[in-house]
């Protein structure tokens, strides 16, 4: 479905200078800093997946996305998308795609929320019959019947999102977007959200590529994620096989020695060692030698692995 490779997006934008005249400086020296977003990035994500796209701020997984939807042309590399190149075949690609973005919408902020989607329904050309069966598939799913006639703005933040949801896949794209689309919402309706994708996910066997920095939507969602940090890709594989890995067992000792059966003591004093078998003699055998002031055992989560993962 999505084929990327190679790909870099690198801004430009003039230098900006501060202090008196700083402003004027800034008009005649017309000296340009460079700021790579995205640097050489590949993967591919096949029909029907769910991949969580994840990084922390300024990772550069909004420009991704924008260059997946055609709205940025990247610096170099190569994007297919069902086919397609987004940013050439800008209006074809459009109709592939839905996209919710949770920090703004895409609604028409006057119009009752009922106008907002025959206005998606005729933008993208849907016939009349299948607008009505689209819809009212919609409405069951996403709870819109009590606030349908209500102006978007007068919406709760939870309510708009369902719009949202809602209008993105009206014309039942083949791949969604989802852009932190439970950000700010309550436990109901983050809820609410993650059932409405996997239905989503399962009925029409849409694709879904899903940026957020909650990690409960990721594990509800996700089989495989991408990870990227300063523009690069740090990983691509199964939360699984992120997940699968030893036990560690972290001991705080009375001396604090440097180095502990090969193991250098971390930035909070701490000796942290895999358990692979062994445990009651590993424990013996770091007490005979030095006095353990504490010690306890952790299981990897995805939240301390992905940290883990940033902080190489
Ligand atoms: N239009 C632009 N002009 C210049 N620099 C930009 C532009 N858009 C993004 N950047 C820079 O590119 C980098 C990546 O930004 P991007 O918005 O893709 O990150 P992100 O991973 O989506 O972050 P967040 O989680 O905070 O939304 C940042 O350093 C950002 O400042």
């Amino acid at each position: 479905m999505i084929q990327v490779e190679g790909l870099s997006k690198v801004f430009r934008r003039p230098r900006t200078f501060s202090g008196p005249f700083g402003a004027l400086r800034t008009l005649v020296t017309r000296q340009y800093e460079e700021r790579t977003a995205v640097d050489d990035v590949s993967f591919e994500i096949g029909e029907g997946e769910i991949i969580g796209y994840l990084g922390p701020n300024g990772a550069g997984k909004s420009t991704t996305i924008k260059i997946l939807t055609g709205i940025l042309t990247p610096t170099s590399g190569t994007v297919r998308v069902a086919g397609l190149v987004p940013w050439r075949d800008r209006q074809a690609n459009a109709r592939n795609v839905g996209v919710v973005f949770g920090q703004r919408s895409q609604l028409w902020w006057d119009l009752p929320l009922i106008e907002s989607l025959r206005l998606v329904g005729s933008l993208y050309d849907v016939p009349s019959a299948r607008f009505e069966t689209s819809l009212s598939k919609l409405r069951d799913l996403l709870g819109l019947d009590e606030f349908l006639g209500t102006p978007v703005r007068q919406l709760s933040l939870g309510q708009r999102m369902r719009g949202d949801l809602a209008a993105a896949v009206l014309y039942e794209p083949p791949l969604l977007y989802l852009d932190e689309p439970t950000v700010g919402l309550d436990v109901l309706a983050k809820e609410a959200v993650r059932e409405f994708v996997v239905e989503t996910n399962r009925a029409g066997r849409t694709t879904v590529v899903l940026t957020t920095h909650d990690l409960a939507d990721v594990e509800a969602l996700c089989k495989r994620i991408i990870l990227i940090d300063r523009g690069r890709l740090l990983f691509d594989g199964t939360i699984d096989a992120l997940v699968n890995q030893p036990r560690r067992l972290v001991v705080l000792l009375e001396s604090a020695p440097e180095v502990v059966r090969g193991v250098s003591r971390d930035g909070e004093g701490r000796h942290v060692f895999e358990i692979h078998d062994d445990l009651p003699g590993m424990i013996a055998s770091i007490a005979a030698e030095h006095t353990i002031r504490d010690l306890s055992i952790e299981e990897p989560d995805l939240e301390s692995v992905i940290k883990g993962i940033y902080a190489r």
